[in-house]
């Protein structure tokens, strides 16, 4: 295809380096991708996995390389202004307000009553509303706006905390391991919930679960002592003999 019609990449990570005293946690990493995509990074324990999205996300600082995201550099940005130019992070651990109603936690998500305190007292307008109850409906937790986070069950937590990052609309969203703990058909929604929100935006995500992997990815990234090893179709991926020496055939 002539290089004219290829759609620039929305995230072109080059030369990614990361040494904790030394130890390169991520070395020489490329990785680039397209909006509508979701991508899934996977790999054996001390990959470097975490560490790439901590990198994009500005937790870590790189040693080395460059993070393009839609034209500006995200190594030289600061964690809050990488939230601003349109990257959302959701960690394994979900961090909602339990006291707080699913809609208090999404209207707070909201971006103009970002800070916690100011949030509960600014005006709820009908923009505000509106985006509060198309999230919940996406995330399926329509019927529970009005029950505290801390009655939700472990899936649905998860689910709301890809909500509060949905209400900031970012252009990127970065998962770590989302469907750990879930069970099977939450397992199958949050497939089908992910692969809703990658339409107009591009989703990364670190997942174990192979099925889950096969369920959601166009094209998998396999990381191995901080550098790529492999990267393609899930078929691919899972038929090459360097990827089942290293992770699959474990
Ligand atoms: N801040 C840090 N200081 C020192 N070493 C670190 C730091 N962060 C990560 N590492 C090391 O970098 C390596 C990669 O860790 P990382 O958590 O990115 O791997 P991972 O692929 O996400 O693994 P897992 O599947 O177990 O979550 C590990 O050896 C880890 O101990």
């Amino acid at each position: 295809m002539n290089s004219f019609h290829m759609p620039k990449p929305v995230l072109s990570v080059e030369g990614l380096t990361v040494s904790f005293d030394g130890f390169k946690a991520v070395d020489d990493l490329n990785l680039y991708l397209d909006r509508n995509e979701v991508r899934v990074v996977i790999g054996p324990n001390g990959a470097g996995k975490t560490t790439v999205l901590d990198l994009i996300c500005g937790k870590t600082r790189a040693t080395a390389g460059k993070i393009d995201f839609n034209g500006k550099d995200l190594t030289k940005m600061a964690e809050y202004d990488i939230v601003r130019a349109g990257v959302g992070r959701k960690f394994q651990n979900p961090s909602i307000y339990e006291a707080l109603t699913v809609f208090e936690n999404l209207e707070m998500s909201y971006p103009a009553g970002r800070k916690v305190f100011g949030a509960l007292f600014f005006k709820r307008s009908a923009e505000v509303i509106a985006r509060v109850e198309q999230v919940a409906e996406e995330i399926f937790l329509k019927d529970f706006l009005h029950q505290t986070a801390d009655l939700l069950s472990h899936g649905q937590k998860q689910w709301l905390e890809i909500g509060m990052l949905l209400m900031q609309d970012p252009e990127l969203l970065m998962l770590d391991e989302p469907v750990a703990g879930m069970s099977v058909s939450e397992r199958q929604q949050t497939a089908e919930l992910l692969k809703r929100i990658s339409q107009g935006r591009s989703v990364l995500v670190i997942e174990h679960d192979m099925e889950f992997v096969k369920s959601i990815a166009s094209k998998v990234t396999v990381l191995h002592q901080g550098k790529l090893l492999a990267e393609g179709s899930m078929d691919a991926v899972q038929s090459n003999p360097k990827v089942i020496e290293v992770y699959l055939g474990h």
